[in-house]
Formats: structure tokens, sequence, C-alpha cells
């Protein structure tokens, strides 16, 4: 696999790439430079030889001159033809003189004899001139077998102070004596010659013999008369061309040409030295090395900017890098569906939620896949078997909603049963961002939290609230059209023992099946709807223009109700017999409020639970002002409480031998208009709502009141109290603890103090009362249940509660002797007391023969207008009186 180009590798790339180049411009810049070298030792060795060369041709040619301007002395001065005395000095040195003018170069010639006295000279002086030779040249001239031009060591002229070279010659006088013909010539002047206006950098010209001694040397060595230079110029023949010769008049390194010239073994020699030579060079090579500097820089540079470009580059991609980890990151956190489309309309990208979302796309989407591909699969994954027009027609369709993206969200419902929510954004480039947002949850919730709003759980009836709108609505057509409808209230009789004695599980599959058979006495227009625990509300509308009609309409729908609702159910596997008490009235004529219509129903089934249940009852404007009254009569009991209107008496009870073994505490209201009110008149409305509870504990206490101001009179200190205990008073929380209280604060005795439940109190909740009465009776408190026999006297609750008294229901003693079944209830409420050992009180006693009767049968307690009504304490009290022997003796008819 290869290696992905990284910033990394890129800038190994380039730093490679930049050390090549500076070693390649370094090395460029050493050829050219050493190129360079070669080039201006070439230059300067081409201009010395060339200058040697020149030189050789110049000072052969002005050596030529010389020679020939002594060898003409012989000619001019007819020297072969006359000797030494013939020769007149004046004019000889005249001729000599016309003969040297023309060359320049010598500052004059002379003829010495043997002994280098001047015979003649082209010098002013003529024949006076003082040449001074360097010692020993005269002789070696002289004695040259054959005449040839010689020069001399360099000296300085007696007369210029010059340096100055002399050339001579020997000639014959006519008597074969010889004679020298000298010229003097100024090294300077040779110089110039030589130079020839030459102008060669550091150039060092010599003129020396071959053995080294330097005639001539520019530039001039003043210092030095004849110096002898070393080496040789034969020696130096392989070194020459090399540059390593010494330079012949500084000895620095350099290079020497020489040619030997006509005359003698006269050399002529050009040394350049190396530095001298090179010395444009090193400017040239400071060029390129500086040049090659510049190009160093500038790749240096240009890697440096390459490098930094790289560093963004990388963190450019480090940052791209990191900017798409976190998209990604984003996109996968998504609980949304993502896809990204090109302005091609081709896939760039999606998140793994799109897959989850549509399943059937995975393996399919990929970068470039054309979204017309997207909706094909999909169309084809929901509708399989669609003809190919109509597949066709369905892409096109999507596919053209897609050329006008919405941008508000948008919802399909899948085949899968799922909804998703589209929602569409254009991109800048064109393209289009579409997120797919799974809202099954969310709609289902919303179905849901909509049919628990507006719905029954239990029963999935329309619960109060829609039947309140559907109401609304009802009442308003009604209004419109002039049809009258109907509302049905229902309740169930005896729903709520069902749920106490069998559980509330069994209670809603009654309640189920109560739903169940309603639905099916209806029309599909009316309403059924559950208020809540048993009562449901049956709304029929449109059933005619005419009230009475309407009227035989719901009551025929009402009776159809009561029949259905009577037929037995089976819950949980038991046969169950429920009956409702329904109570209906009309809608429509008058504009009523929802409100009042359901008031009117509910008024009129409780007038059926009144009247003995299972019926139905029509609203009757009368009941209303009977309601009215209760609300009156229940602010005016709480206006009595809180005036202390209330005063307690007291009915005695009886021992079968006539003993007063107590009394009964019995409410009565001190109405200020009225009179004294008994309690038949105001203790139901007051069991009805909360007035009971601080009513009932104001009799408790003043009963307690009473037993304790009894305890110190021995006649009545054994007497005990009764006292009716309600449903509701019994029920608070802090009942026994408010009993309690009041016993510790009257300081009443507890086995004094007897409580009278009624059976139904007792069957309501029994495990509650159990607790209650368990509790207060480890305190010595006892109990009585009241109206024994009128409920279901069940034995299985006898037996569990820790009773003391039974009270034989006074309807079944007013009938003793006239109707046998009471006598066998009478009877067999006696025997279960019995064998319960329970005490058991008659209430209701107002004959003789009852009573016989009820000793017959065992019982042994008595309480009744026979023996004695309920009066205030004083006349009870009086009662004990000692004149009043027996209560037979009293008041008792016989
Ligand atoms: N016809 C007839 N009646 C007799 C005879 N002997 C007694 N009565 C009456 O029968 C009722 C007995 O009381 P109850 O069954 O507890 O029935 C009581 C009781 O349920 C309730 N009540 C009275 N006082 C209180 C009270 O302080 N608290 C509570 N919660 N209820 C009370 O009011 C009911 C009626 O009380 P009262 O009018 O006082 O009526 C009393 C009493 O006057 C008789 O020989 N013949």
């Amino acid at each position: 696999m290869r290696e992905p180009i990284t910033p990394l590798r890129i800038k190994a790339f380039v730093g490679a790439g930049v050390v090549v180049f500076v070693v390649a411009v370094a090395i460029v810049a050493a050829a050219v430079a050493w190129n360079a070298r070669k080039v201006a030792l070439n230059d300067s060795e081409a201009q010395a030889t060339r200058f040697v060369a020149g030189a050789e041709v110049a000072l052969n040619r002005s050596l030529l001159t010389v020679d020939v301007l002594l060898a003409s002395m012989d000619e001019l001065l007819n020297l072969s033809n006359t000797t030494a005395p013939w020769i007149d000095a004046e004019s000889a040195s005249q001729r000599l003189r016309g003969s040297t003018r023309q060359n320049l170069m010598v500052r004059y010639v002379a003829l010495l004899d043997t002994t280098g006295k001047t015979m003649a000279s082209s010098d002013p002086a003529g024949g006076a001139l003082a040449v001074q030779l360097p010692a020993g040249f005269l002789e070696s001239v002289l004695e040259q077998s054959v005449s040839t031009l010689m020069v001399s060591a360099p000296v300085v002229s007696f007369a210029s102070s010059e340096r100055v070279l002399y050339f001579a010659r020997h000639l014959r006088l006519a008597d074969n004596t010889r004679v020298a013909a000298v010229a003097e010539l100024p090294v300077g002047a040779l110089g110039a010659v030589l130079l020839q206006g030459v102008d060669i950098s550091g150039l060092q010209v010599t003129l020396e013999r071959a053995g080294g001694q330097l005639l001539l040397g520019v530039p001039g060595r003043e210092e030095v008369i004849a110096p002898t230079l070393a080496p040789p110029l034969a020696e130096l023949a392989d070194l020459g061309q090399e540059w390593k010769a010494p330079a012949r008049l500084t000895g620095d390194p350099a290079l020497v040409v020489f040619r030997p010239i006509l005359y003698q073994d006269l050399r002529i020699s050009a040394s350049i030295p190396l530095h001298e030579a090179l010395s444009s060079w090193r400017d040239q090579r400071d060029a390129i090395g500086l040049t090659a500097l510049v190009f160093v820089a500038m790749i240096l540079a240009a890697g440096g900017l390459a490098f930094r470009y790289l560093d963004r580059l990388s963190q450019a991609r480090v940052a791209i890098a990191q900017s798409k980890a976190t998209l990604d990151q984003a996109l996968e956190s998504m609980v949304s569906g993502f896809l990204l489309l090109d302005k091609n309309n081709c896939v760039v990208q999606w998140n793994s939620q799109f897959e989850v979302i549509f399943p059937w796309l995975r393996g399919i989407i990929a970068p470039r896949l054309p979204f017309r591909a997207v909706i094909e699969e999909t169309v084809k994954h929901h509708h399989p078997r669609l003809a190919d027009e109509e597949h066709a027609r369905w892409v096109e369709q999507r596919l053209l909603r897609q050329k006008q993206p919405q941008h508000e969200p948008h919802e399909q419902v899948y085949s899968n049963g799922r909804t998703i929510q589209i929602t569409e954004r254009t991109t800048p480039d064109g393209g289009l961002v579409i997120s797919y947002h799974d809202v099954t949850a969310l709609r289902r919730a919303s179905a849901e939290i909509e049919n628990l709003a507006f719905y029954d759980p239990l029963t999935n009836l329309p619960n109060r609230r829609l039947l309140m709108d559907r109401m609304q609505q009802a009442i308003a057509s009604s209004a419109r059209s002039g049809q009258y409808g109907a509302l049905l209230f229902l309740d169930l009789d005896h729903f709520k023992t069902l749920n106490d004695t069998r559980g509330h599980e069994v209670g809603d599959m009654l309640l189920r099946q109560v739903a169940q058979r309603l639905k099916t006495c209806v029309r599909r227009e009316d309403t059924v709807a559950r208020l809540g625990g048993d009562e449901f509300v049956v709304m029929l509308s449109d059933l005619s223009a005419s009230s009475e009609e309407a009227g035989a309409h719901v009551r025929r729908v009402g009776e159809k109700i009561l029949r259905k609702l009577n037929v037995p159910y089976t819950l949980g596997g038991h046969a169950h017999h429920s009956t409702p008490s329904i109570g209906a009235t009309l809608m429509g004529g008058a504009i009523q409020s929802s409100v009042d219509l359901l008031k009117q129903a509910d008024i009129a089934m409780y007038q059926v639970k009144s009247q003995g249940r299972n019926a139905l009852c029509f609203f009757d404007p009368q009941m209303q002002i009977s309601i009215s009254l209760r609300a009156q009569l229940e602010a005016d009991l709480q206006a009595a409480l809180t005036a202390r209107q209330f005063v307690l008496h007291y009915q005695p009870q009886f021992h079968l031998d006539g003993r007063m073994v107590g009394a009964e505490g019995l409410i009565r209201w001190q109405h200020p208009e009225r009179g004294l009110v008994a309690p038949g008149a105001f203790i139901g409305v007051a069991e009805e709502s909360e007035l009971i509870v601080p009513m009932g504990h104001w009799v408790l206490r003043t009963a307690c009141e009473q037993l304790a101001a009894w305890q110190g009179n021995p006649r009545l200190q054994h007497l005990q109290l009764s006292v009716n205990v309600s449903a509701r008073q019994f029920r608070q929380r802090d009942f026994v603890a408010r009993v309690v209280e009041v016993l510790r604060e009257t300081g009443a005795r507890p086995h004094l103090l007897k409580l009278e439940l009624t059976e139904s109190l007792v069957l309501d909740n029994v495990d509650d009362t159990i607790a209650k009465i368990g509790t207060l009776k480890t305190k010595g408190v006892r109990f009585s249940v009241d109206d024994f026999g009128t409920g279901y006297s069940s034995l299985a609750y006898l037996t569990r509660l820790p009773l003391d008294q039974l009270k034989i229901d006074q309807s079944f003693v007013h009938n003793l002797g006239v109707r046998h079944t009471d006598d066998v209830i009478v009877q067999t409420i006696l025997g279960m007391a019995r064998n319960l050992e329970l005490d058991v009180i008659a209430e209701g006693v107002e004959t003789e023969a009852q009573k016989k009767l009820l000793a017959q049968y065992g019982c042994t307690y008595f309480q009744g207008y026979l023996m004695g009504r309920p009066v205030p304490v004083a006349e009870l009290e009086a009662l004990l009186e000692p004149a009043a022997t027996t209560a037979e003796d009293l008041d008792m008819p016989r």
C-alpha cells in the first residue's frame, strides 16, 4: 500500500531538494570559479608569451641598431685604414655624433683604445670623455677572437648617475690594433623598449644572462646593481608553465616565460606572479561566490518558505482533521439522520443514524450516489409490487419536491409505521442538507397524551373533559336546530362494596363490562363517557324537536340500559349482579350550561338512589329546591356549631332486672326559631359533609364530661354512656388519638364509654376498623354495633371484630310478634351473640309485649320509649333519685 503523502514527507523531500540545490550551486560556482581561474591563468600566460615574443623582437631590433652603430664606426672613421695616432678625435667625435643622433636609445658611443682611453665619442666631451666601463669588460671585449656585441653588467653612470649598460665590440685599426667601440645605453631606455607600452598587471620583466646575471629588471631594483638571479632560467623550463616558478624579481610563485635573444647568452623573461594573474579572477571568484551565496540564500529562503507553508499546511490539515473528527462525532451523536447532497443531487455524506432510520439503504448508500437511487430504493422497499410507471411516478414526485426544498419540517409516514420528520436546508454551494428525525415515539406519545387527556384509560371511554367539550357542541347545535338532546347520569349501586370486598381489579372488570354494555345501548353519534369511579354519563343528541317525544326516547334508552346492566356479570369467574341508578335530564329548549345539565342529571340520579336504586328518574326542578335547602341547612349547621346550639339528650338503657345501666347520648339542635330539632332533620346532611366530624367530637367530649361529672356520685357513677360515631368521623386518621385525648382531658373512665358504630361503617374498611377498635379496646373503650340486622350481618366480620355489644335495630323490634321473619331474625341475632359472647341490647322497645318477647328470646338489655325517651341529663339523673325505684315504676306502660 502506498504511504499517504504527509506534510512531513514533503518536508523531507523539500529539505533534500534544498541540500541538492545548495550543493549544486556550490559545485557550479566552484566549477565556474575554477574555470575562470584557468581562463585568467591562460590569459596571463598568453599575455606573458606574447609579451616575451614582442620584447624579443624589439630588443633584437634595438640591439641590432646599437650593434650596427658600433660596427659602422669602422667604416665611419675608416679605422681599418688608419692607425691610432691618425685619428682625429675632434672630427671622429663629430662623425660619431652624426651617426648616433638618430639612435635615441644610445646616450653616446665612444671609441676606446686598449687602455680604455677615449679616442673619440659622440658625447659633447668628444675625445675627452671618460668612460667608466665595469672592470674587465674592456678586456673581454678586446680579447674576443671574433668581434661580437658584448653587453656589460649594469652600472651606475658616473656622469648621469643612471643605471646604464654598455654595449661594445672590438674594431681593428690598420695596424691591427684593437680598439673598442662602446655605446652607453640607459637601462631605462632599454626597459621602455622592452615594455613597449604593455600594461600587464604584476608583470616582471628581466634581461639576464644564462647564468642568471640580471642586466635589466622591470620594475627596477635599484638596490641591486647586478644581482644574480637563481635559479637560472634554463632550470625553470619545467616549472614555468605550472605557475610554480619563483617570479624573477620578487620570488613569488609565478608563471615565467623566457626567450633567448640574438646576442651572447642573453635571455629575456616575463614573470607574472600567480596572485597578480589571479587578481581580476579573484573579483570574478568573489562575484561568483556572492552569486552562489545569493542563490543559496534564495534556495534556503525558498526552502524556509516551503517549510513554513508545509507547517501551515500541516496545521491546516490537523485543523481540518480535527474539524472533520468533530463534525463526524457531531454527526454520529446526532439523534437525527443526516444526509448531505451536492448541487448535482448526489450523496456527499450521511451519518449512521441515517442508516438506522433507513436500514434498507445500508450497503447501497455511497458517496456520489445520485439521490434518485436513494429514492428509488426506498420506494422499492416500501412498495415492492408497484408497477413500473407507478414506481417512476413516486420517484419523480419525491424528486420534484427535492427541487423545491421546504424549509419547514414535514413528516412522512412510512409503510413500516414509522413517522419521520424531514427538514431540508439548501447549502451556500447549491447542495442540500436533509435531516431525518424519527418522531414515531413522539407522535405515539402525543396520541397517547391526547388519549389520556380526553379518554378514560380504564374503559377507553371519553372522560369528563371530552364529555364537557361535546356537551358544549351539543348544546350549541341543539340551540341552532331546536332538537332536544339528553343526559343520563349513571351510578352503579353498591359498587363501593364490591370494590372493598373483592378488590379493585374486580371492580375495574365490572366498570369495563358496564362500559361495553353501555356502548351497545346507544347510537354511534351518541356519547358514553366515564366521569370517574362508578359514574357514567350517556349523552344523546338530536332526539326530537318535541320535548315529549325526546323524553319518551330517553326513557326507552334508559330502560334499555337498565335491562342490559341488570344482566349478571362474570367477574373473575364469579357471577355478579349489579344495578345502576340513572338520572336523566333533557338538553335544549333553553340556554343551559353543561355544568348545570350535569348537575341536574346527577340530582335525578340521587333521587333514584334515595328511592331505592336500580331505576331511571328524570330531573325534577323541585328536587333542585330541596338540594338548595340542603345546602342552606349545611350552612346553618356550621353556624349552630359555632354558636353552641347543640345539646345532648340521654335515653336510658335498662337491664332485664330493671336496673338502669346507662344511656345513649342523642344530639338535639336547640334552634333559636324552630325550637328543639331532632337529629333526623340534620344528621344526614351533617354526615354527608365534613360537619359531622366536629359535631361528633363535640358529642364525644360532652358525653365524657358527663361521665366524669358522674364519677363522684355513687348513684350515677356506674352509668355507661353510648355515643353514635358516624363513618366519616371514625375514618379520620386521628380518630383514635382524639378519643384517647378526650378521655384523658375529661378524666372519664374508658370502660363506661361505649362507641356505637353502624354495620355499614364496620364493613366499609374492615382492616382499618379492626385496627382502630383494637387500639381503643386496649384503653378500655367498649364498642357496640348499631342497627344490627339491617345490613349484611356477616358472621365473618363479627368474629374478627373485638366488639362488646350488638344493638338490634328497632325495625325488627317494632314487628316482633307481628311479622314472623323479624322474630326469627331477632332470635338469630341473639343466638349469634350468645355464641360470640356478646351483649345484646334491643332499641325502640315501645311495648311490654315487645319487651317480653325479647326477654323470652334471651335479650337482657333494653332501650325504648317503653322505659324512657331521650331527655336532658337532669331528667335522666332524676330517674335514679331514691324515690324513683325502677323504670318500670316510672313510665313503663304495661
Ligand atoms: N319510634 C321510636 N323511636 C325510639 C324509641 N326509642 C328510641 N327511639 C329513637 O331511636 C333513635 C335511636 O338512635 P339511633 O338508632 O342511634 O339513631 C339516631 C342516630 O343514628 C342519629 N343520632 C342521634 N344523635 C347522634 C349523634 O350524637 N351522633 C351521630 N352520629 N348520630 C346521632 O340520629 C338518629 C335518630 O336519633 P333520634 O331522633 O334521637 O332517635 C333516637 C331515639 O329517639 C322508641 O321506642 N320508638
